[in-house]
């Protein structure tokens, strides 16, 4: 996953700092790990404050912000899918050359071994990119001086792409003069590029991972970043913006990651021109259809109640229910202070994370038939957990249902769902699932439906052609599949 923002502010003399600190507020439940900011004056070298944990925690003093100047900056929230969890590999992360380059980055890229570079921290995929754009970049501006640095980086991007495979949307500042966009010839990963008119007659632009981010800071929306584009966002003397758009590669499919959909993205969220509330509408009457179809109709007519695991379940627990005509009991409250528990690194932090997040409302549970519904089932911490609390509360029939299918492969393009045994849909049949789990009986969405929903959710100017849905198939839009999912690690 990962949470990627970029700000350049019209008026060169404004600090734009809070605002990217801000932005990335709105992308947290993206990355947990690790956040981080660099901020830059046009023609000087840039700043960067980042650091391990929240942006609560990285940046809890108003000093840490106020000492950074200049109105062009990126920012980052990092979940871990290759490297270590330290500092150094916190983002944004920079060459500290020339040109100096500050680069943060979503995705999980391999490189086949005839990329060749040389980098300070061997296992981070980020650093290996940097590294290729970095002694690319430095070499064109030896190679061509007279060219402008727009152009240099341009040509550079070209070298990069065909020297990396796998999913990546990126934000960099290119000597404090250009914010740069780019995406994956798949468009695996989410990037979208918003503008904000000023009453002086200048204009912000905003890169981000999410548009709710561009929302809540009051952006209007220009578009995705296409798959195989760049964007560049260049400030001129007397805060003169150019943008840009380019074809760096062609476009192989328009296939963003349908996980996005059914679970990282906030539901206020539009990703590619497709509303991530309404797909999880369209998937919660869809699961009641399944429901009927695959527990029979008198089953499903004897459950007392539907509960939404919170956060992700909502939105399509409340769409079965209404479709099933079944009253939505909101069973299991979550404690606000906690956050998600899947990205968690390690089985018992995830356990205990889970623990302190959700808790049952016993009279919603006592004596009556549940179908609780969640977005997925990953690992089964949380369902078996949940399922658990629902007993103890006096729950007499636990359905659980999961508003996507079962997860039987990895995920490789930036979510660490680590060795594939530990999936608890490997290699189990459903009733087997449901045994693990403590349930009665599981229900899942079946694929077809589940894009089903996306593509019916697609608003016009909606370009997607398909989605990666690897995590349920194991086939992967992109040709280096089999290298990536051997190079994710167990946290
Ligand atoms: O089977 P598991 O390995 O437990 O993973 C699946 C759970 O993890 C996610 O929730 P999470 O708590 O991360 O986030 P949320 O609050 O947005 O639902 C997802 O929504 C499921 O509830
Ligand atoms: N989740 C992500 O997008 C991770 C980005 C990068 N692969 C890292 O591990 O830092
Ligand atoms: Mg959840």
């Amino acid at each position: 996953m990962c949470g990627i923002a970029g700000l350049l502010l019209g008026n060169s003399l404004e600090d734009v700092a809070v605002e990217v600190i801000e932005a990335l507020y709105q992308l947290q439940h993206r990355g947990q790990d690790a956040c981080g900011v660099a901020i830059a004056n046009l023609g000087q070298a840039g700043e960067c404050t980042k650091g391990k944990g929240l942006l609560s925690e990285v940046f809890a003093q108003s000093s840490q912000t106020s000492s950074l100047k200049g109105n062009i900056g990126i920012g980052h929230v990092r979940y871990r899918t290759a490297g270590l969890l330290t500092e150094n590999e916190a983002q944004p992360i920079s060459n500290r050359g020339r040109p100096e380059i500050f680069f943060a980055h979503n995705g999980h890229v391999s490189f086949p071994r005839t990329a060749g570079y040389q980098t300070t921290s061997p296992g981070s995929d980020s650093h290996g990119v940097l590294s290729i754009l970095a002694s690319t970049l430095e070499k064109i501006d030896l190679l061509f001086p007279q060219e402008s640095l727009a152009k240099k980086v341009l040509r550079t991007l070209r070298g990069l792409y065909s020297r990396c495979d796998g999913s990546f949307a990126c934000v960099a500042m290119v000597d404090a003069k250009l914010l740069v966009g780019f995406r994956d010839p798949y468009a695996i990963k989410p990037l979208v590029l918003g503008q904000r008119q000023r009453c002086d007659g200048l204009i912000d632009y905003m890169l981000a991972s999410e548009s709710v981010a561009l929302e809540k800071l009051d952006f209007e929306i220009v578009r995705d970043v296409a798959p195989g584009e760049a964007v560049i966002i260049e400030q001129g003397v007397r805060s003169q913006t150019t943008v840009q758009f380019h074809q760096i590669v062609p476009v192989r499919t328009y296939t963003p990651d349908i996980f996005e959909l059914v679970y990282f993205a906030r539901p206020e969220s539009t990703l590619d021109g497709i509303s991530v509330q309404e797909c999880r509408q369209r998937m919660g009457h869809a699961l009641a259809q399944t429901a009927l179809e695959e527990l029979g109709a008198d089953t499903c007519f004897q459950i007392d109640a539907v509960v939404p695991v919170p956060d992700s379940g909502y939105v399509s627990a409340l769409a079965l229910s209404q479709s099933l005509n079944i009253p939505l009991a909101l069973g299991l409250v979550r404690n606000q202070y906690c956050q998600r528990t899947f990205i968690l690194p390690g089985h018992e932090k995830r356990l205990k994370a889970v623990r302190r997040k959700l808790s049952p409302v016993a009279s919603e549970f006592a004596g009556r038939n549940v179908l609780i519904v969640d977005d997925s089932i990953v690992r089964g911490s949380t369902s078996r957990e949940i399922v658990r609390m629902a007993r103890k509360a006096g729950a007499r029939k636990v359905v659980f249902a999961s508003s996507s299918p079962a997860i039987r492969f990895n995920h490789i393009h930036g979510i660490d769902l680590a060795d594939r045994r530990e999936l608890v849909a490997y290699g189990r049949s459903n009733k087997e699932i449901a045994e693990c789990i403590g349930a009665d009986a599981v229900l899942y969405l079946p694929l077809d439906r589940l894009v089903g929903c996306c593509r019916a959710a697609q608003g016009e100017q909606s370009e997607v052609d398909g989605f990666e849905v690897g995590v349920f198939t194991g086939n992967y839009v992109n040709s280096g599949a089999e290298t990536l999912q051997n190079s994710i690690t167990a946290p």
